[in-house]
């Protein structure tokens, strides 16, 4: 299917040359704390990560380790009981927690899981994309229209024109997540948090979104922090790669480097999901369980009750990320990150 490049807009650097540049994103310490009656929910719990202007940038843990929640953080919508204790949250050199975000609304956007939540059921797709040009880009009229019809084209919906004038539940699941792509588009972002996109969609719907994301990045040079739990999307999404679990990264690297040499036990359990890739006698054991609920400030490893390798260590203190090699940005929160052999360090014990 072949699509325009996005209008007003011109094609942008690679991922390679982008890191030269300022972040567009720095989240530095990052603390989202919900109040609830009967606990105190430590989401984010002292996250740091980089997004730089044209990169994809993943984030990926399990259910509940916290992925929505620095999602809603990023772009301001976390709501009672929930509130951003501390840290920054710095976007083009402003720090959102301290400015608000109002001055920041175009430039950042989400596209959510699940899209028959994203578009309001009573309004066209057209009104909706209309509604949002007017707002961020102060269009109305037949430029509305104009403007809706070409990001409609840039996202892969055929017939544009008709299709403006249907409303949601005409459109098939991934035709209705391109709209809400378009959507969130019609602000012309610099960075687009995709908030597992395609995890509604079935796979080959999955994989053709997944196309459209980096088509679109490429021709607007837009930044993508990409969340999901799924590796295999991972391997195909990001540049780079956050692992986060109960609240906290435990790993960060380049993505082929990430899959390539991973050093937390925690990441290797998540690649050892990856169907066919670990042969059975190279595996850790399954990890039972699933991520704890951070209810409490992070005394010792958060994945240590689940861990094969844990030692006495990791149950009586947090361990800090270690930087594993000199020349890659790779980190890993692991009493036994950068051992030689990396895993194989708890045999030492
Ligand atoms: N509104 C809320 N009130 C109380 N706790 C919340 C709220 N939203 C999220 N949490 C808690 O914050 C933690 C992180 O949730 P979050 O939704 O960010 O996980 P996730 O990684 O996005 O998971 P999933 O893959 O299931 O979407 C969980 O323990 C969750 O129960
Ligand atoms: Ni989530």
């Amino acid at each position: 299917m072949s699509r325009g490049a996005l209008p007003g807009q011109t094609g942008g650097e690679t991922a390679s040359t982008s890191r030269d540049r300022e972040p567009l994103l720095s989240v530095s310490d990052l603390r989202t704390v919900f109040y609830t009656e009967r606990e105190t929910i430590h989401a984010v719990d002292g996250i740091s990560f980089d997004v730089h202007p044209g990169e994809t940038v993943g984030l990926v843990g399990e259910s509940g380790s916290g992925k929505s929640v620095t999602a809603r953080s990023i772009l301001g919508l976390v709501d009672e009981p929930g509130v951003i204790e501390s840290g920054e949250i710095r976007f083009k050199g402003e720090d959102l927690v301290e400015t608000g975000w109002d001055d920041a609304r175009g430039d950042l956007a989400i596209v959510f899981q699940d899209p028959g939540n994203s578009l309001n059921p009573v309004y066209t797709v057209g009104n909706q994309l209309k509604e949002a040009l007017s707002i961020h880009q102060g269009l109305t009229g037949a430029a509305a229209t104009e403007r809706a019809i070409e990001l409609l084209e840039a996202v892969g919906i055929p017939d544009a024109p008709r299709r403006l004038e249907e409303y949601p539940h005409q459109f098939s699941g991934g035709m209705a997540q391109r709209a809400v792509i378009a959507i969130a588009l019609a602000c012309d972002p610099d960075l687009l948090v995709c908030d597992e996109p395609t995890t509604a969609l079935d796979v080959t719907i999955q994989a053709q979104i997944l196309d459209l994301l980096a088509d679109l990045q490429r021709e607007a040079d837009l930044a993508i922090l990409f969340i999901t739990h799924d590796m295999g999307v991972i391997e195909e999404t990001a540049d780079r790669v956050n692992v986060i679990y109960a609240g906290d990264i435990v790993e960060r690297a380049p993505t082929d480097r990430l899959f390539a040499d991973p050093e937390h036990p925690y990441t290797e359990a998540l690649l050892e999901s990856i169907p066919g890739r670990t042969p059975p006698e190279k595996r850790l054991p399954t990890i039972e369980g699933e991520v704890p609920t951070p209810n409490g400030p992070a005394e010792a490893c958060r994945f240590a009750p689940r861990c094969p390798l844990a030692v006495e260590e990791c149950r009586t203190a947090v361990p800090d990320p270690v930087e594993v090699s000199t020349g890659v940005d790779h980190t890993a929160a692991c009493v036994f990150a950068g051992d030689e052999g990396g895993q194989t360090g708890g045999e030492n014990e």
